[in-house]
């Protein structure tokens, strides 16, 4: 690296930093050699930024519109401030951006700046940069180092990083972490932290250099580029009063390359990597959470939640000014989006969705409750044998906009069409089921579930029904139920209603707690939810393949489990974006930490799918652990509710 003071071009427009607390502002990397070499054309970023007319609101911030080139999608968000793919954004950034920050160091304030983003997305080489093209670290050293002649300062540098949650000191090798302290004035000491004086560029390069290449190797290994710590340059400047006495002000400045967010989805990741991964997102999204209280003056600033945040509570909030640069890699549009989404989120300036995009993002609060029981409800209405319904089974649709077809073709008026709403596999279930008499259950004759115990037929009943329900397949009542059954069955839907209310919108509702007599006659009349499917085809009681006794064979039953568990997760997400927090919080898994941030994520950013809550800080692991727990709970009630041998035998009595 060069050894003298680093110069830039000039400042075309530095910023007004009293607008808010934390500027968020974007940088595009340009493509690198191996992503445009060996293609046709040039390769086209998926960012871009929207002219300046369309963010009418206020010339101080920017639209920046993500277009997926493969897909139509595409995103627009408002943020503070778009550097494009252009030679040298990284000293734009500077003049623009970061040196408005320093002078206040001079005056003994705190400032930070963080390079946020995906692997890969040009974090470390914003704030180090290289020898023709130093980044925002030299920059800030060398401007400090100009200023610093002028006002007598003298200047002092440490590098430390935070690695799964611990601070490790990576200018002097120490055995052991560093802790973190609070003084009664609320500034934060790390212990043992080493602080070197630095009067040239060569002596900061010199040092600094170590303190990088430390990094680099304690955690990645020197085949591995990508950062899994985040690593903290401060630049500590103590600056004369100017009275004449011996008194100093110290201010610092916290140049910080955060660790790559990743979406496990896409990663390989496992064991220590997944772990890293995990500690790195929830990290990211504890920063933002920082970021989002202050930039909202919210009470209650949730420094502690992480150690990053937490070290750096003298230098966020307060007298203290920031900036996040949320960089991004210009061929890659989910994790830009990912990147963008969260920086908006923290800047608390919602995203605006074009027209063509908004059936993906719920925009209304969907009463889950209502849409079961209109389901339900649906069904019940349904008499004819084999009749399909003339609705799409919530356990079968894809998107919210299905969703508001059911209430439409159930009991909810609305004006909202079905898209690509389909009977195809209802159609296929009628072709594969022959009705067969749920009596000859009980007299042992013909059909496979005859040669079962009357537990089992129940167990497996409740299988085939949701099966059917999964392809919209409506079993005729009368057909399966001897006469009595039926009232039973109708106790066993309102249970069933119970049980999915329960476990999806755990709002109580009396009429589900009352007893049968209770139940008010269009309850009682209600047809069975859960009565058994008429079985594939009749059984042969000498066949040797025990598979064809009993029923459908395994790859069908897979097929519509797997159908039932997408369907799950629609509905799971759903709840997630419209549930209360004392909704979630009766939800399996969700205890009130976790409510409250997906209730702060949802604000910005609607969950579109599972994996959005690794946003959170969850691994993909943890993600599907809690969806799991969710539908286990749903499982459970429907086994609390199932009907027992001695029931079935009372009301065939
Ligand atoms: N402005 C730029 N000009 C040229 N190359 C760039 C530019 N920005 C980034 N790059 C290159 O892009 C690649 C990825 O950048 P970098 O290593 O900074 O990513 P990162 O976000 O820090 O990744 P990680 O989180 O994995 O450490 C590097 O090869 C880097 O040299």
């Amino acid at each position: 690296m060069a050894n003298q003071t680093v110069k830039c071009s000039t400042p075309t427009k530095s910023t007004n930093y009293s607008i808010s607390k934390v500027r968020v502002i974007v940088r595009v990397r340009p493509f690198l050699f191996h992503e445009i070499s060996g293609k046709n054309d040039d390769p086209k970023p998926c960012i871009s930024v929207l002219d300046q007319e369309i963010c009418e609101s206020s010339s101080e911030e920017v639209a920046v519109y993500l277009k997926d080139k493969d897909t139509s999608r595409n995103e627009c968000y408002r943020l503070d401030s778009f550097f494009g793919q252009e030679d040298n954004n990284v000293s734009q950034i500077f003049y623009r951006e970061v040196s408005p920050l320093i002078s206040s160091i001079f005056h003994g304030d705190n400032a930070t700046v963080f390079a946020y983003g995906a692997t890969g997305s040009g974090k470390t080489y914003t704030m180090q940069g290289t020898d023709e093209d130093p980044g925002l670290m030299p920059l800030a050293m060398s401007t400090i180092l100009t200023m610093s002649q002028s006002t007598g300062s003298t200047a002092e540098i440490s590098y430390y990083e935070v690695y799964m949650d611990r601070c490790y000191d990576l200018l002097e090798l120490k055995g052991k972490e560093i802790t973190v302290l609070d003084d009664k004035n609320g500034q934060i000491h790390l212990r043992g932290l080493a602080q070197v004086p630095v009067k040239s560029m060569s002596e900061f390069y010199e040092t600094f250099s170590c303190g990088i290449q430390r990094r680099k190797v304690a955690h990645t290994g020197l085949n591995d580029v990508s950062s899994r710590s985040h690593g903290v340059l401060v630049i500590a400047v103590s600056t004369p009063c100017g009275d004449g006495s011996e008194a100093v002000v110290t201010g610092k400045l916290n140049l910080i390359d955060l660790a790559g967010n990743e979406d496990n989805r896409r990663t390989c990741n496992e064991g220590i990597r997944l772990l890293e991964s995990a500690k790195i997102n929830q990290s990211l999204f504890a920063l933002s959470n920082v970021i989002y209280a202050l930039n909202n003056n919210k009470t209650r600033v949730p420094y502690r939640e992480s150690k990053l945040t937490r070290i750096l509570q003298d230098s966020l909030g307060g007298t203290s000014r920031a900036l996040m640069v949320a960089c991004l890699n210009p061929g890659e549009y989910q994790e830009s989006v990912h990147t963008v989404s969260l920086a908006a989120r923290s800047r608390h300036v919602s995203n605006f969705v074009p027209s063509s995009h908004k059936l993906e993002t719920p925009k209304v609060r969907i009463d889950m409750e209502a849409k079961l029981l209109a389901w339900l409800d649906s069904r019940g209405k349904t008499k004819s044998a084999q009749r399909i319904g003339p609705f799409n089974s919530p356990f079968t649709s894809k998107t919210l906009g299905s969703l508001s077809s059911i209430k439409k073709a159930s009991v909810y008026p609305s004006s909202v069409k079905a898209k690509g709403s389909t009977n195809q596999g209802a159609f296929k279930a009628k072709e594969r089921f022959a009705p067969v008499p749920f009596t000859n259950l009980n007299n042992n004759e013909g059909p496979a579930d005859a040669c079962l115990e009357t537990g089992e037929i129940v167990a497996k009943s409740k299988i085939k029904a949701i099966e059917a329900s999964a392809d919209g397949i409506v079993p005729e009542s009368n057909t399966f139920l001897p006469g009595n059954c039926q009232m039973h069955s109708c106790v066993k839907k309102n249970e069933l209603q119970s049980s999915v209310r329960k476990a999806l919108s755990p709002i109580k509702t009396n009429v589900n707690q009352k007893p049968f007599n209770e139940l008010s006659s269009t309850d009682q009349l209600c047809p069975a939810l859960f009565e058994p499917i008429t079985p594939q085809r009749p059984c042969n009681l000498n066949s040797p393949n025990k598979s064809e006794m009993v029923g459908p064979s395994l790859d069908k039953f897979h097929a519509r489990s797997s159908n039932l568990k997408t369907s799950l997760i629609q509905e799971y997400i759903g709840f997630l974006n419209t549930a209360s927090k004392e909704e979630l919080l009766e939800l399996k898994g969700i205890g009130m930490k976790m409510a409250e941030y997906i209730l702060e994520l949802r604000e910005t950013s609607p969950l579109k799918s599972l994996s959005d809550l690794e946003k959170i800080g969850l691994s993909s692991k943890q993600v599907y652990n809690l969806f799991s727990k969710a539908a286990r709970g749903i499982f459970d009630r429907l086994e609390d509710s199932s009907p027992s041998s001695s029931d079935i035998y009372k009301l065939n009595k």
